[in-house]
């Protein structure tokens, strides 16, 4: 590699970008499709008024017809069109791989400051012990501890938040050199710890280290619940730290001053580790809450952090996370580096962004929470086009670009490679002036959530942000490594899944309708394949129309003896058929190159449908009645704790139901009406022994049948199970007469 260098003259690069194999294969592929779909728009068109022959001549209620069919052909209209956005991710996909020995050989000495942020906002929907966990991954990156800080946001305010932490940065003087002198991984105690057993170590040395370090880990762990439960930190730990006399005034959640402790100075050389060498900088923020401000939820967070963290280390770079997700590779910054200090390319970069993945997914994945195809093939392929989407964790920024500064071209970027160093400055004097920046009326006649740092008003701060850090000039890339980087903590039950897709799509979509519209805003800005790549993601709620017009409508028709497609000996057959067979295969064969299951493609499968038929539909409302000034942005958290019963029932792969929410009932009517319509249809056709209607009912009796095997696990839960995730009887009779009364409407 040296001789290269020398060769060239020109550094060699930190990265690569590999184009995706068998993209010519594809293209041809998509284009076959694409002829289809223009097939099946042009039938629908042709036969609009639908000639009064054949099969149902005199009988056939007309008027019902027509307007179905005016439906069906809108909602393939949507289908085809969505289809049509999608394909600019896989039309030109590329991936992103970094070389970390050369930025070692080149940089070692140089390497910039890196300020992690974990955002945390209940101790009990988050336990503190999940933040720590995250946090100490965060500690232990193979990184000089100097140049590493850690900040804590939490929204909780509270008190054995803080203690957990006080905990952890004792923990971690022992964890850090254990890690490090080991060389473990995964770098969060427990994960690292329900992995690996101590019957299964070789060394000797390391078993007893070992042993020791779990013991302290389970300890700790301990008095933290001990003290949540009791809902009291013991006194000997109250007088440890001046910190806590913050909480003596009893505050409450949503009404406090700003806090901001620094539990570990990184540049007190007297703060060692157990080993002798530095510890990175730990610090506890809970901004200023107010009844009647507003805090704008995470993004108001995160700005408060921007501000603290750079009147304290000021890093160049920062890492964000959730406190829900710790880091599963220690070598991560440097993989990242790779990006932002190519000399070619890398002033471009605003941020880094990892996919998600999580440590509690099962086999098959029956929530659909990885989405392997997504992340590999979606994610990746916007990536392509230098705009990789902002996901809210698990990415790395340049301080300059979250902070709202446009990118401009040969502006070379030089870092302090050492931390800020705050001569002179004490801690005392460090936390006063930060708890300035965390006040609520800082923010007052600033730019703070329009032009700087994330941006507010919208659930989905961190999709807007970073289309708003794009337009601005900037390009980001979408990074897949090999090692997973980070693992998260998905839901575990459908309701909570649910929840959170209704809060994304309906963020999203509230942003393809805002000024912030990729085609608008983005227009000249971001490429035109970025622009449709985004709005994959930004029309999640309003493709939920189309699919559930044809999960009623067809079936509704199959039970009236109304026909739909055309029948199986008409050429006009073959493009809905083809369509829809291979538009199928290929997404199964694409998630299973992914790594997924064919089982797990098939529980996605499910997913969409239950997500676009509630979720996402929901969300479109949601989002008509903000548009009339009826309702105001929240942001659901998602629960990170369920009982023992639920998550064994997770581990089986069973569905959780078990509530009896509004998107239950919609699930669970649409179920029962497929399979009502297609018994109905069915034995209707048998009655008459027409043939002919067969013929023509087939792909609506097709079409209902795959939905009504899709939905099998509802059906189990309305009338088989008897646990306490299945549907609650209440529920199912609702829907049953739901699904009865819709089988009642007349189609004249
Ligand atoms: O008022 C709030 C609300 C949330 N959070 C934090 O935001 C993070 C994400 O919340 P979570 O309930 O876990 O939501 P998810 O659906 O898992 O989050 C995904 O979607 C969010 C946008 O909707 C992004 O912000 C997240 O990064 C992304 O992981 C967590 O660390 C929370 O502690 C706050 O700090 N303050
Ligand atoms: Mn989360």
């Amino acid at each position: 590699m040296g001789k290269q260098e020398q060769n060239n003259g020109e550094a060699v690069r930190l990265f690569e970008t590999r184009e995706a194999r068998f993209r010519g294969i594809y293209r041809v592929f998509a284009s076959t499709i694409m002829v289809g779909i223009c097939l099946i728009w042009f039938y629908r068109l042709k036969n609009i008024i639908p000639r009064t022959t054949g099969y149902h001549d005199d009988h056939q209620p007309a008027e019902g017809r027509r307007w179905a069919w005016i439906g069906m052909f809108m909602a393939e209209v949507g289908f085809g069109l969505y289809w049509i956005i999608t394909q600019s991710v896989r039309w030109s996909l590329i991936h992103f791989y970094p070389f970390k020995e050369r930025l070692s050989n080149r940089y070692e000495n140089m390497l910039p400051g890196m300020d992690i942020f974990v955002c945390t906002a209940d101790p009990i929907m988050e336990p503190p012990t999940l933040v720590i966990n995250t946090v100490l991954s965060a500690m232990s990156y193979n990184y000089p501890p100097e140049k590493l800080s850690v900040y804590v946001s939490d929204d909780g305010g509270s008190e054995f938040t803080f203690y957990s932490l006080l905990e952890a940065s004792h923990f971690s003087k022992r964890w850090i050199p254990f890690c490090k002198r080991f060389n473990i991984e995964p770098r969060a105690p427990e994960a690292y710890f329900s992995q690996h057993y101590s019957s299964s170590l070789q060394d000797n040395k390391f078993a007893q280290e070992w042993l020791v370090i779990k013991k302290l880990y389970e300890d700790m762990k301990n008095r933290i619940e001990l003290a949540v439960e009791a809902g009291k930190v013991p006194e000997e730990a109250r007088k440890q730290h001046k910190g806590f006399s913050e909480w003596n005034l009893n505050i409450k959640k949503n009404d406090h001053q700003p806090i901001v402790q620094i539990l570990i100075d990184g540049r007190d050389t007297s703060e060692v580790n157990n080993e002798g060498s530095r510890l990175p900088t730990l610090v506890y923020m809970a901004r200023e809450k107010r009844p009647n401000w507003p805090h704008n939820f995470k993004a108001g967070a995160m700005n408060a952090l921007i501000r603290v963290s750079s009147e304290i280390t000021n890093a160049p770079f920062i890492l964000n996370l959730d406190c829900d997700m710790y880091s599963n590779n220690a070598d991560t910054i440097q993989e990242i580096l790779c990006f932002f200090m190519d000399e070619k390319k890398g002033d471009e970069f605003a941020f880094v962004q990892f996919p998600q993945y999580y440590n509690n997914t099962t086999k098959n994945d029956v929530y659909a929470n990885v989405c392997a195809a997504a992340n590999e093939v979606e994610l990746a392929g916007v990536g392509g086009y230098g705009a990789a989407l902002y996901c809210g964790t698990g990415c790395f920024h340049r301080r300059e670009s979250l902070s709202g500064e446009k990118y401009s071209k040969g502006n070379r970027f030089q870092w302090n490679t050492e931390a800020k160093r705050n001569e002179g400055k004490s801690v005392n004097d460090l936390e006063k002036s930060s708890k300035v920046l965390a006040s609520c009326c800082y923010e007052k006649g600033t730019q703070w959530g329009k032009e700087m740092g994330l941006m507010y008003g919208c659930p989905v701060e961190d999709i807007v942000t970073g289309l708003a850090i794009q337009c601005r000039g900037w390009k980001s890339v979408h990074y897949n490594a090999e090692r997973k980087a980070f693992l998260g903590v998905a839901p575990t039950t459908l309701e909570v899944s649910l929840v959170q897709h209704k809060r994304w799509s309906e963020g999203m979509s509230q942003i393809f309708l805002s000024k912030y519209c990729p085609f608008i805003y983005g227009h000249g800005r971001i490429k035109l394949g970025a622009q449709m790549g985004y709005s994959i993601y930004l029309l999640w709620a309003p493709i939920s129309l189309p699919v559930l017009f044809y999960v009623i409508v067809p079936s509704l028709c199959l039970l009236k003896g109304i026909s739909l497609f055309p029948e199986v000996s008409s050429p006009w057959f073959l493009p809905f058929a083809y369509v829809f067979v291979a538009k199928n295969v290929f997404s199964a064969l694409e998630a299973m190159n992914c790594g997924s299951t064919l089982k797990g493609w098939w529980n996605l499968q499910r997913m969409w449908l239950i997500r676009r038929t509630s979720s996402y539909f929901i969300a479109f409302l949601d989002i008509i009645k903000r548009k009339l000034g009826l309702s105001e942005t929240t942001f659901a958290l998602t629960d990170k704790v369920v009982t023992e019963d639920v998550s064994k029932r997770y581990e089986q792969e069973i569905m959780e139901f078990g509530s009896s929410s509004l998107m239950f009932t919609i699930l669970a009517t649409l179920a029962l009406l497929n399979l009502f319509t297609l018994v109905g249809g069915i034995m209707k056709i048998l009655m008459d022994f027409d043939s002919k209607a067969l013929e023509q009912l087939i792909l609506q009796i097709v079409l209902c049948g795959i939905i009504v095997v899709v939905n099998f696990p509802v059906y189990q839960a309305l009338f088989i199970r008897r646990d306490k995730g299945c549907i609650p009887s209440s529920l199912m009779l609702k829907s049953v007469v739901l699904a009865s009364l819709l089988c009642l409407v007349p189609l004249y």
